[in-house]
């Protein structure tokens, strides 16, 4: 049998291994178009904010070690078109010599791109993106220059909030804009968010919420500014980062669509098209909020499905356990993590719920040093099913967070939390801790 992957970042990449290692007698074609693979894009923040000393521990494979499992894998290199009655494909190189591969099972992972705001200006000189490797090396080198000082970033979601915390670690000016009312609004609640946006503020990023960008003012070709529709900011660095699209641009026509444009496919990751198998940030996932299929992009989530369409291509049957939209971000001090819907996202799908709140110290007050952490679960009106959770402190509750996500997989009812084995320790929690309260004090009767 032989396989194409189209596309190897961390969907592509999950999938080739996954069939290479099988052991298997499987012939397996890469064609990525980047020079690199395998970038953490996780990372560019913390290399261009000086957290971490360089980039090279952001990629954890490359060419050599696909060639070296048997691959065939064409770096630099194009699809172009795809016949899918054919069952074959056309790519080209950098120095433009066409390829043909024939396939038998086709895996699409050609990932996503950054949504570009369509303004006035927009091709002026000193306007970034930011998520490829390269486009982190522009950016970091664009703040090495002390000529640039003002840095403006629209969008305060992940990489928005990340970004701003590096730039202001290497002493620029930074603003950030959102046209939401909050920070990260498409993850958390106000109540959590605005936590987020106390903390950028108290680092001393202006923040401006519910502005909407209008046009990038510029001067000699290089930006100079922005107007919105409440003022006007100076720049010299401008950085979008107002969520992606995903990059499918193949098989119109004939391959099914999810709303977005993402390929819409089945729980083993399989399209319409039998010999077709689409992953990562280009395709849906199944929620188990909503109990159909959505679109969240995320690296967790594209390893898996690169894993789960190539286990079904090896010819077991697995279905992907589906998704919850798992996420953490951490700036400075300040720890967010959620799952599933907030109550705003609830709304948004028309799905009935409720909330309960509960605040506490997450250990003993005799323990001598304390963090506060704000947990807030939602559930749905009558069958009291957990729907989505969100955690702030400054303590690591990272961890908890996949509770509420298998909790939310499984169908647990808020009700169960309260009467959860959890065990106590000083060192890590109190005997009545936030879950057990949270759980206890949750309001199970139907509105
Ligand atoms: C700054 C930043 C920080 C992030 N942080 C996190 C994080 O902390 N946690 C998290 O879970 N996610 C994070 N993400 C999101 C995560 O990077 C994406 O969800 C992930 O990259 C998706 O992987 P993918 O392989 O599906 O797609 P992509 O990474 O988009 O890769 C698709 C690949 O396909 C190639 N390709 C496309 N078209 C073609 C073609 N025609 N021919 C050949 N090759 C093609 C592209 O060059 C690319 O290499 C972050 C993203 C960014 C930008
Ligand atoms: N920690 C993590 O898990 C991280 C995940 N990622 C993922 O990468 C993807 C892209 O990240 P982001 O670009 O930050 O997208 P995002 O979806 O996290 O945030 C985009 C933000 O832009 C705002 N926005 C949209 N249109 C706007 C407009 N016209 N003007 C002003 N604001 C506007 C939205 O309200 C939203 O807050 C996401 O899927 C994200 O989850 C990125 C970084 C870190």
């Amino acid at each position: 049998m032989k396989v194409v992957i189209v596309g190897t970042n961390h969907a592509g990449i999950a999938a080739a291994n996954t069939l290479l290692d099988s052991g298997q007698d499987v012939e397996v074609v890469m064609i990525e178009r980047n020079s690199n693979l395998s970038y953490l894009g996780c990372g560019t923040a913390l290399w261009v904010g000086r957290q971490i000393d360089g980039y090279d521990g952001l990629f954890y494979t490359n060419k050599e070690d696909f060639e070296a499992k048997g691959a065939k894998i064409y770096i630099e290199t194009e699809v172009k078109d795809i016949d899918f009655d054919a069952q074959s494909l056309v790519a080209e190189t950098k120095d433009g010599e066409k390829i043909e591969e024939s396939y038998d099972k086709l895996i699409i992972a050609t990932g996503s791109q950054p949504i570009a705001p369509n303004l006035p200006g927009k091709d002026l000189e000193g306007i970034h993106f930011l998520k490829l490797f390269q486009e982190g090396q522009e950016v970091d080198k664009a703040f090495a220059d002390e000529n640039n000082q003002k840095v403006l970033i629209i969008g305060a979601g992940y990489i928005g909030v990340e970004i701003a915390e590096a730039a202001q670690r290497r002493g620029k000016d930074v603003t950030i804009f959102d046209a939401e009312a909050t920070s990260l609004a498409s993850y958390y609640d106000p109540e959590f968010a605005e936590l987020m946006d106390e903390n950028l503020r108290e680092h001393g990023i202006d923040t401006h919420f519910g502005e909407l960008a209008e046009e990038y003012l510029g001067e000699d070709g290089k930006v100079t500014g922005l107007k919105t529709n409440k003022g006007t900011y100076e720049a010299d660095v401008i950085i979008n980062c107002i969520g992606f699209r995903p990059y499918a641009v193949f098989g119109e026509g004939h391959l099914d669509r999810f709303g977005n444009g993402a390929y819409l496919v089945d729980r083993t990751f399989k399209t319409n098209d039998d010999n077709v198998y689409a992953i990562g940030d280009c395709a849906t996932n199944y929620s188990n909020v909503t109990k159909e299929a959505n679109y969240i992009a995320l690296a967790s989530n594209a390893v898996r499905s690169g894993v789960v369409a190539a286990t079904n291509i090896l010819g077991t049957e697995l279905e992907g356990a589906g998704i919850q939209g798992s996420n953490g971000i951490n700036i400075y001090d300040l720890k967010l993590v959620s799952t599933g819907f907030s109550l705003k996202a609830c709304e948004k799908f028309g799905l009935d719920a409720k909330y309960v709140d509960y605040e506490d110290n997450q250990l003993p007050e005799f323990m001598p040093e304390n963090d506060k952490v704000k947990l807030r679960i939602v559930y749905e009106n009558g069958t009291n099913r957990i729907l989505g959770a969100q955690i702030a402190s400054t303590h690591d509750v990272s961890l908890l967070i996949h509770m509420f996500s298998l909790a939310i997989q499984e169908d647990i009812t808020v009700d169960q939390l309260g009467l959860l084995d959890i065990f106590f320790l000083p060192h890590f929690n109190k005997p009545y801790n936030y879950i057990t309260m949270a759980g206890l004090s949750a309001d199970t009767s139907k509105d």
